[in-house]
C-alpha cells in the first residue's frame, strides 16, 4: 500500500480529532483536505468552487469551537462539502448528490454537525439568531456561527436577520465570505461597498493599528482602545453597514490565512461582551484548483471531471436544453417588441439569460439573490408598459410568493414568468425540486399557467406569454435536455386555454400536462397492446383548464387519468373540482390524477425519481388497469 496523500486528514474523522493537532499542522491538513475535495467531486460533480474558497474557513472554525455544541451553520449549504469530510463523512464523500448519498448540501438528518439545513440562500442568520436566543433562554453558554457569502447578503432576508439581531443583542457569529462572487460575478450596490470596505487601505492601517494595540491592553483598557478603532473606522469609513445594524464588525482579513484566521475567532471567541459579531473574510472561490482559479464561474458546479486537466465528463446532448429553447425564443420576441425585457435573480446562466443578455444587454436585468424584488420589480416595468419576463427557477419562485399575489395578479398586471426546473430536478434533491408552482399558481385569480410538453411547445408558449398582455402569464418547463424536436424558426402564439389531442382512442383517456407527454405516449402503446384503445390529450394550460376537452374525454371514455409534475393541488386537482362541479364525475368515468408523492424526495437521477414518484408510463398503465379491475401488471408481459 504506498504512502497516504493525507496522513494529516487520515488521523481526523471528526473536530474533536483535529483539535488534537498542533497548530503548526493546520496548513497542511488544509491542504489535504482541499486535495480531498477536489478528489471527490471529480467522482461526483456538483459545487467545487465554493467549497474550495472556504477550506481555511473550515479547520479554523472547527478548531476553536467546540463543534457540534457549537452550532456551525453554512449559508446556501454547496460549499459544505471540506465540512463533511471533516465531520465524520469523509468514508461516504463519494456519494455526494447520488440516489442514497450524501445530500450536496447541509441537512439536519444526515448529521449533528449541520444543525440547520441550506439550500436556498440566505437563511443562516436568521436560523443562527434563533438558535442564539434559544440557547440564552435555555441559560447555555455555547456559540452559534453563521458563514454566509457575499452573494447571500444580497437577499432581503439576511437584513431582516440582521437588524433583528442588532435589536436583540444575543451572541451570534457572523462570518460574511466574501469571494466577490456569486454564482456569476456578483451584481448590485453592496457588492461594490464590499470591494471599498476591503480596498481601503488607509482603513485597514488604521485597523491594523487599533486591533494590535487594543489585544495588548488590559481587558478594561481593551474598550477605550477600541473605541478608538471604532472611531478610527467610523472616521475613514463612517461606521460600517454591519455596524450600523449593530453587529461588531472585525475585518476585513485573509479567509485563507491561517495565522490570522485562528487568533480573531479564538479573540472573538473569548471575548466575554455580548452582542453580534461580523467577520469580513476575504476568500477567493475555487482557491488551490488552476482549473477553477481561472474559469470565469470559479466552477460554481461542475460534472464529474479529469483532475489533471478538469476536462469535464459533460455528457453530449441529444437536443438542446429548455433552457436554451427559452432563452433563443425570447430573443426572438425581443428582436421583433423593444418592450420585452428579462429579469434574473442572481441565476443569468441557468436561466439562459446570459443568452438574452448577449443580444440585449440594456434590456437585461440580474437583481442579485432578490426573488421578491425581481417580481416586484417586474410588476413596476409591467404598470408602465413594458412586458417582463422574470426568469425564476420554480423553487426559487417560493420566494417572491406574496409580491406575485399582491403586486402582479391582484393588479392584473402582465408580468410573464418563465419557470425553469419544474417538476424533479435529480441531484440537487428535496430542496429544488419544482414541486409546487401548479399549486401555488393555478389558485390565483387572473393566473394564466401553461406548461410546455416540449421544447416546440416551449417556444410557442413563450411565443404566447410575449403576446398576452392582459394580466399575468406563467410557462412551466424541466430542467434538463429537450425531446429532439425538429425547431421552427419562430413560436406560435396558442389560444389562451386550449389543450390539444395527442392520439385518438375510445376506452382509456389520459391528459397530460407538461413533459409527462412522452410517458403518456408510451403508456398508450401498451395499453393499446393490451386492447386497451387509448386517447392522450396534452392539456398545455393548466389554468384556464380548457372545459370542452376535458368535458369530451370524461364523456366518451371508460377511464381518465391526469398525469403532472407537480404535487397534489395542482392540475389534477383542478380538473377534479372541474369534473365534480359541472356533475361529470356523476356518470361513472372512473377519474384518477396521477402527481407527486407526498413527501420530499431525496436526489438521485431524474428518471430513477419519477420512478420513485410513480409517474413513468409503467405506472400510467397500472393505474388504468388497476381502475378498470384488470388485475395483470405493467410489467407483466402483453397478451399475444
Ligand atoms: C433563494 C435562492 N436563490 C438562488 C439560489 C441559487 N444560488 C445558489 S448559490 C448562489 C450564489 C451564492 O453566492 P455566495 O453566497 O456568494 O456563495 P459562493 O458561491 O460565492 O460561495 C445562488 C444564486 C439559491 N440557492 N437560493
Ligand atoms: C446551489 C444552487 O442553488 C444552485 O447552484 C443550483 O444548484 C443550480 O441548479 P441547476 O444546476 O439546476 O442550475
Ligand atoms: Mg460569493
Amino acid at each position: 500500500m504506498g504512502q497516504s496523500k493525507t496522513p494529516l486528514l487520515d488521523q481526523v474523522r471528526i473536530p474533536a480529532d483535529l483539535r488534537k493537532l498542533q497548530p503548526g499542522q493546520l496548513r497542511q491538513f488544509a491542504d489535504e483536505l482541499r486535495q480531498e475535495t477536489i478528489d471527490a467531486v471529480s467522482v461526483t460533480g456538483g459545487h467545487l468552487g465554493a467549497g474550495l474558497g472556504v477550506v481555511e474557513l473550515t479547520v479554523a472554525i472547527h478548531y476553536v469551537f467546540n463543534t457540534p455544541d457549537d452550532r456551525l451553520i453554512w449559508d446556501v449549504g454547496h460549499q459544505c462539502y471540506p465540512h463533511k469530510i471533516v465531520t465524520g463523512r469523509r468514508d461516504r464523500i463519494r456519494t455526494l448528490r447520488m440516489g442514497g448519498g450524501l445530500s450536496g448540501f447541509t441537512k439536519r438528518s444526515e448529521s449533528e454537525y449541520d444543525p440547520f439545513g441550506a439550500a436556498h440562500s440566505s437563511t443562516s442568520i436568521s436560523a443562527g439568531l434563533g438558535m442564539a436566543v434559544a440557547r440564552d433562554k435555555a441559560g447555555k453558554k455555547n456559540h452559534v456561527i453563521a458563514v454566509i457569502g457575499d452573494g447571500a447578503m444580497s437577499a432581503g432576508m439576511a437584513y431582516e436577520a440582521m437588524n433583528n439581531a442588532g435589536a436583540l443583542g444575543s451572541r451570534l457569529v457572523v462570518i460574511l465570505n466574501d469571494n466577490d462572487m456569486s454564482i456569476a460575478p456578483p451584481v448590485g450596490a453592496l457588492s461594490g461597498y464590499l470591494s471599498r470596505l476591503i480596498s481601503s487601505k488607509q482603513y485597514r492601517g488604521l485597523r491594523e493599528v487599533g486591533k494590535h494595540v487594543a489585544e495588548h491592553l488590559p481587558r478594561p483598557l481593551q474598550k477605550a482602545a477600541r473605541r478608538a478603532e471604532e472611531y478610527a473606522r467610523g472616521m475613514v469609513t463612517g461606521g460600517t453597514l454591519f455596524e450600523e445594524l449593530g453587529f461588531y464588525y472585525v475585518g476585513p482579513i485573509d479567509g485563507h490565512n491561517l495565522d490570522h484566521l485562528l487568533p480573531i475567532l479564538e479573540n472573538v471567541r473569548d471575548d466575554p461582551a455580548g452582542g453580534p459579531v461580523l467577520i469580513h473574510a476575504v476568500t477567493q472561490k475555487g482557491k488551490g484548483y488552476a482549473p477553477a482559479e481561472a474559469s470565469a464561474d470559479k466552477l460554481h458546479a461542475v460534472t464529474k471531471f479529469d483532475v489533471i486537466t478538469g476536462t469535464q465528463a459533460k455528457p453530449k446532448a441529444n437536443a438542446p436544453s429548455y433552457t436554451r429553447v427559452f432563452a433563443d425564443a425570447l430573443v426572438k420576441e425581443a428582436e421583433r417588441d423593444e418592450k420585452v425585457l428579462a429579469i434574473t435573480a442572481a441565476m443569468p446562466s441557468g436561466t439562459g439569460l446570459d443568452v438574452f443578455e448577449k443580444a440585449f444587454p440594456e434590456r437585461t436585468f440580474d437583481v442579485a439573490i432578490a426573488e421578491q424584488h425581481a417580481v416586484t420589480f417586474a410588476a413596476g416595468l409591467a404598470a408602465e408598459g413594458y412586458k417582463p419576463f422574470c426568469a425564476i427557477y420554480s423553487t426559487f419562485l417560493q420566494r417572491g410568493y406574496d409580491q406575485v399575489v399582491h403586486d402582479v395578479c391582484i393588479q392584473n398586471l402582465p408580468v410573464r414568468f418563465a419557470i425553469d426546473r419544474a417538476g424533479l430536478v435529480g441531484a440537487d434533491g428535496a430542496t429544488h425540486a419544482g414541486s409546487f408552482d401548479l399549486a401555488y399558481l393555478c389558485c390565483l385569480p387572473n393566473m394564466v399557467v401553461m406548461a410546455a410538453a416540449d421544447e416546440v411547445e416551449l417556444m410557442d408558449m413563450t411565443a404566447t406569454a410575449a403576446a398576452y398582455d392582459s394580466g399575468p402569464i406563467a410557462f412551466r418547463y424541466p430542467r434538463g435536455e429537450g425531446v429532439g424536436m425538429e425547431m421552427p424558426e419562430r413560436g406560435r402564439v396558442l389560444p389562451i386555454g386550449k389543450g390539444r389531442i395527442v392520439r385518438e382512442g375510445s376506452k382509456v383517456a389520459i391528459l397530460s400536462l407538461g413533459t409527462r407527454l412522452a410517458e403518456s405516449l408510451k403508456a398508450a402503446e401498451d395499453l393499446a397492446a393490451r386492447g386497451l384503445s387509448t386517447t392522450v390529450a396534452d392539456a398545455r394550460f393548466a389554468k384556464p383548464l380548457d372545459g370542452d376537452l376535458i368535458r369530451k374525454l370524461a364523456t366518451e371514455h371508460d377511464v381518465l387519468v391526469t398525469i403532472e409534475e407537480g404535487s397534489v393541488g395542482g392540475f389534477g386537482s383542478h380538473v377534479l373540482h372541474f369534473l365534480a362541479t359541472e356533475g361529470l364525475l356523476d356518470q361513472g368515468c372512473k377519474v384518477r390524477p396521477m402527481v407527486l408523492p407526498d413527501r420530499f424526495q431525496d436526489q438521485d437521477s431524474p428518471q430513477k425519481q419519477y420512478d420513485e414518484a410513480g409517474l413513468n408510463a409503467p405506472h400510467i398503465v397500472d393505474t388504468v388497469l388497476k381502475a378498470l379491475g384488470i388485475h395483470e401488471s405493467a410489467a407483466a408481459p402483453v397478451r399475444a
